[in-house]
């Protein structure tokens, strides 16, 4: 892999969703082996920028490349492990939780039979993610916190050179949390990139390269995560003093 070229790079990139601008000219690039987190507050666009990355919200204005390939001739899909935001990974469709970490191997065989490497490499992703014991548990069964591990599971069997993940830690609690920021230390160290939203940064804190502030569509901040964290606390600060004086009818 040639670590020059960004894995994910958006130029100026515009994007809509029911006819209303949503992205505003964003710049973004992930580095190969480069973990960046997206952070902003509700609404400002981190699902739209991952969407876009990957493909489902299509840019009206701007420019998209994969591991330095234009966005709409790239085919590597298997080079991508994608943990969408928290919905269910059962979906109504009964599977286990060894059939649906099996899903992240198919690209690499066009739904050919699993073979022995990927048996492994399916046991070696669930085991990461604490869940191989619970490998023949149907997906509906477990909790939420649980599927959200089975989806990383998937997400991680294809050994991907990129992992982009949708607020992962939602909803997932602190231990099963610092399960998760154990397998990501693992994935990074041996060179996955990472691009995942965050609503805070956590347990992955010491994980992250850099973190991307974004308001209105728009990248406010770029830099070091610590930055971030600060810019981040002064907003709840004001928004804090705000609700105070509110309340004590010091503001309308
Ligand atoms: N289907 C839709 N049609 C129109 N507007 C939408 C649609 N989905 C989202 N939006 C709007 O697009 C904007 C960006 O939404 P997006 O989901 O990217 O934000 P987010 O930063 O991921 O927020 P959150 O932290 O709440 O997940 C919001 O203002 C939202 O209201």
């Amino acid at each position: 892999m040639d670590s020059a070229i960004p894995v994910v790079r958006l130029t100026a990139a515009q994007a809509a969703l029911g006819g209303r601008p949503v992205l505003h000219g964003l710049d973004l690039s992930v580095g190969a082996g480069e973990v960046v987190a997206l952070l902003g507050s509700n609404g400002s666009g981190k699902s739209t920028t991952i969407k876009t990355v990957i493909g489902t919200v299509p840019l009206t204005a701007g420019d998209r490349e994969l591991f330095g390939v234009p966005g709409r001739r790239f085919r590597d899909w298997r080079r991508i492990g994608y943990v969408p935001q928290r919905t269910t990974a059962a979906g109504g469709v009964p599977a286990t939780v060894r059939e649906v970490v099996a899903t992240g191997r198919l690209s690499r065989h066009r739904m050919l039979p699993l073979r022995r490497a990927d048996r492994a490499a399916v046991d070696a992703a669930l085991d990461a993610v604490g869940m191989l014991e619970r490998a023949g548990d149907g997906v509906a069964d477990l909790s939420g916190g649980q599927q959200q591990r089975v989806l990383i599971a998937r997400a991680l069997a294809g050994s991907p050179d990129l992992l982009i993940m949708d607020e992962p830690m939602a909803g997932v609690d602190l231990a099963s949390q610092q399960v998760l920021a154990d397998t990501l230390r693992t994935e990074v160290a041996r060179g996955c990139a990472v691009l995942l939203v965050l609503h805070e940064l956590g347990p992955l804190a010491p994980l992250i390269d850099r973190a991307v502030l974004l308001r209105d569509g728009r990248v406010v901040q770029d830099g070091p995560p610590a930055d971030a964290a600060h810019h981040q606390e002064h907003h709840h600060d004001h928004q804090d003093h705000h609700r105070t004086a509110t309340r004590q009818g010091l503001l309308t």
